[in-house]
């Protein structure tokens, strides 16, 4: 019972965990803790598996060893409606957080309220201009998705994603195609949510400046397994050659370019005739 519980605050917890798809391992060896109030950033390079955490962290995948806890509980042990309660506590926002183009702004961040609870008609209100108000947007309520920029269309997601105020945000590449000036004030907004929110964010990004500007704590993952974990300070002060040419962006190094070539590749090439 014990090892059910999260210590005080601890809303995410992967434990020695393996992750992958059928027998192909994608990580392995993972331990993540994520709290109340932090904001963590995870890293690493393309194809590194970070996606693939989020899925876990959200039950859509299990893992394949170890165990991850969510608000304390296994996820492993739940049952599917156990986890879509689960589920409700913690806001996704995909890259491509897809908006309701029939609907206008208030709408669609009203839309997560509508369909999870039952509320006068006032406090739906009163709560979707809070949220959109925390994104700076109050006033664009009754646009149309058409009639707005790109960027504040993210930003109407991310009111979307946090209109059922959950503990835990999960965002992936919340800066990409974002302009400097945009991308500056995404992160500080997720920040400031954060600390309003009192809940604990997760980012995945490839941005080193910007999420090091805002995270409490940076997870670096390639080559199968977690390298680093640390505050951004101590990333900055790390001297593994892979951590410093992830953070430099250099392009010599031991992060490779190409993907490996695994059996299901050879094999596929089998068939092709060009082993
Ligand atoms: N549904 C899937 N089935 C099988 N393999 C998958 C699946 N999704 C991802 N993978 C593989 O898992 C590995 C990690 O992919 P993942 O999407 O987690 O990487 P990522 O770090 O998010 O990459 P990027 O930064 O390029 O988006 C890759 O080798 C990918 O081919």
């Amino acid at each position: 019972m014990a090892s059910n519980v999260a210590p005080s605050g601890e809303l995410l917890r992967f434990d020695n965990v393996a992750l992958g798809y059928g027998d192909f391992t994608v990580l392995k060896e993972i331990d993540i803790s994520v709290g109340r109030g932090q904001v963590v950033a995870m890293m690493g390079g393309s194809g590194s598996g970070k996606t693939t955490l989020l899925r876990a962290a959200t039950g859509q995948i299990f893992a394949q060893k170890g165990a991850i806890h969510a608000f304390g509980q296994n996820l492993a042990d739940t049952t599917l409606e156990q986890l879509q309660q689960l589920r409700q506590r913690m806001g996704v926002l995909f890259q491509q957080g897809a908006l309701f183009t029939d609907l206008n702004v208030f709408e669609n961040v009203a839309f997560p309220l509508r369909e999870h609870l039952q509320l006068p008609e006032k406090e739906v209100t009163e709560k979707v201009l809070d949220k959109l108000n925390a994104v700076g947007l109050r006033a664009a309520a009754h646009l149309k998705i058409s009639e707005i920029s790109g960027g504040m269309a993210r930003r109407v997601a991310l009111a979307r994603a946090i209109v059922l105020e959950p503990e835990l945000i999960l965002y992936d590449e919340p800066f990409a195609g974002l302009d400097p000036i945009s991308l500056g004030i995404t992160a500080r907004l997720i920040r400031d949510l954060t600390d309003r929110l009192n809940c604990a964010s997760i980012l995945i990004t490839h941005d080193v400046a910007d999420s090091f500007a805002i995270a409490d704590q940076v997870y670096i993952v390639g080559q199968g397994k977690l390298l680093a974990n640390g505050t951004p300070r101590q990333m900055e002060q790390s001297t593994d050659p892979y951590i410093v040419q992830f953070l430099k962006g250099q392009p010599d190094g031991p992060i490779a370019f190409h993907y490996p070539e695994t059996p299901a590749f050879k094999h596929w090439l089998d068939t092709q005739g060009r082993s």
